[in-house]
């Protein structure tokens, strides 16, 4: 079957060389038409524009930055909507809010596709291993973004509280490696402070998750606390460091390049 995926950012480039090794004949398409060259090698067909790789194919997944995004590749010329029809189906794993999720399924069904919003847990390395956990809700469009936002604005508050604790203990006399190493064996062990903590030490933020992406996560995990009228004061100040990093240049680093922001705040 000709699988269709439209984005090649970190994630989307290795999920869709996934789809290349497990033997799907995969056509590709890209913003920057560039990024698919790497693809070609590994045998995947271009397509000019999403709509013409939505022509050729059965089924088209999308994962890219934001709504945006989402919202453009789907309605804007030579976008998804102009080809998709009855047979066809789209699987946006673009983590985005429900309301855009919504309005592209209304639009893809309206035309007698079928739709799937699909936003996955794990970053660059789980994607290049497939062992993404994907929060596909079914016919309850709107549950996987929402499900989504909220295990993400979980993540960006942790993100925050785990870099003060680093600078704490180095600034109290620790050792911050003795500090990773007591968390690893207690209750609050995560893959997240033994992954990023070594790298945070020595301020290496290459990207896995870009802190871009993760302020657009609790800006919009923010916004459904609003809407739900859901106090969030420590998301909200998690926020606020997100946004102070990216004014600093640091958005395309890694989303644990926060730690910046908290590294510069002294009496
Ligand atoms: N990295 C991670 O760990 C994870 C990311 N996600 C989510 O997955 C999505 C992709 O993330 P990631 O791969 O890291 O991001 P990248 O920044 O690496 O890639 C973003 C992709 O979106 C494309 N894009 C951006 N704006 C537009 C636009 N207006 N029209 C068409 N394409 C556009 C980019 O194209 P171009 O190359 O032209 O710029 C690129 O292909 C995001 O929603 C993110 O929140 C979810 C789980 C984990
Ligand atoms: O959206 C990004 C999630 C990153 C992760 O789950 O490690």
């Amino acid at each position: 079957m000709e699988i269709g995926f439209l984005g090649l950012g970190i994630m989307g480039k290795a999920m869709s060389m996934n789809l290349i090794k497990k033997g799907f004949k995969v056509t590709v398409w890209n913003r920057t038409l560039s990024r698919c060259d790497e693809l070609v090698e590994m045998g995947a067909s271009v397509g000019e524009t999403p709509a013409a790789v939505v022509k050729k194919c059965k089924i088209t997944i999308a994962m890219v930055s934001d709504p945006a995004a989402a919202l453009s590749v789907v309605f804007d010329k030579d976008g998804v909507l102009e080809e998709i029809s009855s047979g066809k189906g789209y699987v946006d794993m673009s983590t985005v809010d429900p309301e855009t999720s919504s309005k592209i399924s209304e639009a893809i069904t309206s035309k007698g596709g079928s739709f799937v919003e699909a936003p996955v847990s794990g970053s660059k390395q789980p994607a290049e291993a497939a062992l993404l956990v994907i929060l596909a809700a079914g016919d309850k469009i709107g549950n996987g973004a929402r499900m989504k936002l909220v295990v993400n604005m979980i993540m960006g508050s942790m993100m925050n509280a785990f870099s003060e604790g680093i600078v704490l203990a180095d600034r109290s006399g620790l050792n911050p490696s003795d500090l990773l190493d007591v968390l690893d064996l207690g209750a609050i062990a995560t893959p997240m402070f033994k992954g990023k903590g070594p790298n945070m030490i020595k301020s290496n933020f290459s990207p896995a998750f870009p802190l871009k992406h993760q302020q657009k996560d609790m800006r919009l995990a923010l916004a459904l606390g609003d809407e739900n009228a859901v106090s969030m004061p420590i998301a909200a100040a998690a926020n606020e460091a997100f946004k102070k990093a990216r004014s600093m240049g640091l958005g395309d680093l890694d989303f644990s390049a926060v730690h910046e922001v908290v590294k510069q705040h002294k009496d």
